[in-house]
């Protein structure tokens, strides 16, 4: 039977998670020292593709437009994070951030509240090479684009759309609106292993920065299985066939992403490894879902609502205090590789990857 979960996760609301312990600083601290910086903001749960290690076929469960936080209430919580909780930079993701029609005012408020703040977005890119020169007008710096294949057929059965010529017109479009520098996310899956060579050859010849990431447990059909996955391991062997690699490692230790140089440099090749070479003790992020939720890592199922404080006349500091406690909660890690581990009940669209 496949079973696809949208997922109801626990949620404090109005409930104040404890501060016990808690040192009195203003950052998003946690119990293991770590600090968050890093806001990653969810927009909408909608997308326009329907990757497989995603999103079920028939999308995810619409969340009724009261649920959806609003441009305004947006702007105040990036505002919020940024000038109270010591947050240095934003992405906006989803879902497909590019769903959401008011996303130029959303980066315009955003950009107007805190300038200075890098505002990013991590996007499938379609549609996007009618926006991108709105959007960089708007305040957005920069992009990372998904696009696990360039070759058609592979793309349109992994995403179940044949989008592919769209998602190469928005790289296009978003380099000419200098949104750069442009970063590629690919998800590898048995399916496309072959594809990663061209792939890779491909974001050479376009300047753009690959990065291949190790599917995690966070697919709405609940199909992820560990000897399915494809392992930085494995995909270090096929690509090294076809390439010189040699490894340059993290330039920041909160980046998900490994470095190798390719066939000499100055170009690189990144790998996400997340489940076989994790990089939970050096997070940075905290996590705002589309309905307005904290959430303090992609695995754990408690979070805590701001969006009916928010609605219910809370002043900056209350809401402040209630993010603070809900990352000074944070657990150390996802846990994938502790026995009895399960997944958590949103999938990564109805997080914000
Ligand atoms: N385990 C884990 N994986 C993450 C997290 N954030 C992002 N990822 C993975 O990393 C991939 C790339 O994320 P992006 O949205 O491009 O962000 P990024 O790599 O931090 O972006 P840059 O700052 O441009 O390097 C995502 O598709 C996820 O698979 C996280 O907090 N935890
Ligand atoms: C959920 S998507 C949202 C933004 C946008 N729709 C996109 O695809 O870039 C954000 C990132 O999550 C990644 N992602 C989705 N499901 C994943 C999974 N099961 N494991 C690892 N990464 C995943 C995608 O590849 C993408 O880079
Ligand atoms: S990875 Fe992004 S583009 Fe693919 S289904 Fe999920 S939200 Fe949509
Ligand atoms: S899985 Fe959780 S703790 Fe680990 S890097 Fe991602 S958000 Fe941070």
């Amino acid at each position: 039977m496949t079973m696809v979960s949208v997922g109801i996760p626990t949620v404090r609301s109005g409930a104040r998670p404890s501060l016990d312990g808690r040192p009195d600083v203003p950052q998003l601290l946690d119990k293991f020292g770590r600090v968050a910086k890093d806001l990653r903001v969810s927009i909408t749960e909608k997308c326009s593709l329907r990757c497989t290690y995603c999103m079920p076929e028939e999308g995810l469960p619409a969340i009724p437009a009261d649920e959806l936080l609003s441009a305004t209430e947006i702007v105040r919580l990036v505002t919020i994070a940024v000038r109270q909780l010591g947050v240095e930079e934003v992405r906006f993701t989803g879902g497909e951030p590019l769903m959401r029609r008011d996303l130029e005012e959303i980066i315009a408020g955003c950009a107007e509240a805190v300038p200075g703040t890098p505002l990013s977005m991590t996007t499938n890119a379609v549609g996007l090479q009618h926006r991108a020169a709105a959007l960089a007008k708007a305040g957005l710096g920069r992009i990372n684009v998904s696009l696990d294949s360039v070759d058609r057929a592979q793309f349109a059965q992994l995403t179940r759309r044949d989008r592919l010529q769209s998602v190469l017109a928005g790289i296009t479009a978003a380099r000419a609106a200098g949104l750069t520098p442009i970063k590629v996310n690919a998800v590898l899956m048995p399916q496309t292993i072959d594809g990663a060579v061209d792939l890779l050859q491909w974001c050479h010849d376009a300047g753009v920065e690959l990065r291949f990431i190790e599917e995690m447990p966070l697919d709405a059909d609940h199909e992820w299985a560990r000897d399915n996955m494809i392992t930085a391991e494995r995909l270090l062997g096929v690509l090294g066939e076809h390439f010189e690699l040699v490894e340059v490692g993290r330039d920041d230790p909160s980046s998900p992403a490994e470095a190798w140089t390719v066939d000499g440099g100055p170009g690189t090749v990144g790998i996400i490894a997340s489940v076989t070479r994790s990089f939970c003790s050096d997070c940075d992020r905290t996590r705002l879902t589309a309905d307005g939720r904290v959430r303090s890592c992609l695995f754990s199922d408690q979070e805590i609502d701001l969006r009916d404080s928010l609605r219910n006349g809370a002043s900056d500091d209350d809401i402040a205090m209630a993010w603070r406690g809900a990352m000074w909660n944070k657990w150390a890690g996802h846990g994938i590789n502790v026995d009895g581990f399960t997944p958590p009940e949103r999938s990564m669209g109805a997080i914000g990857g």
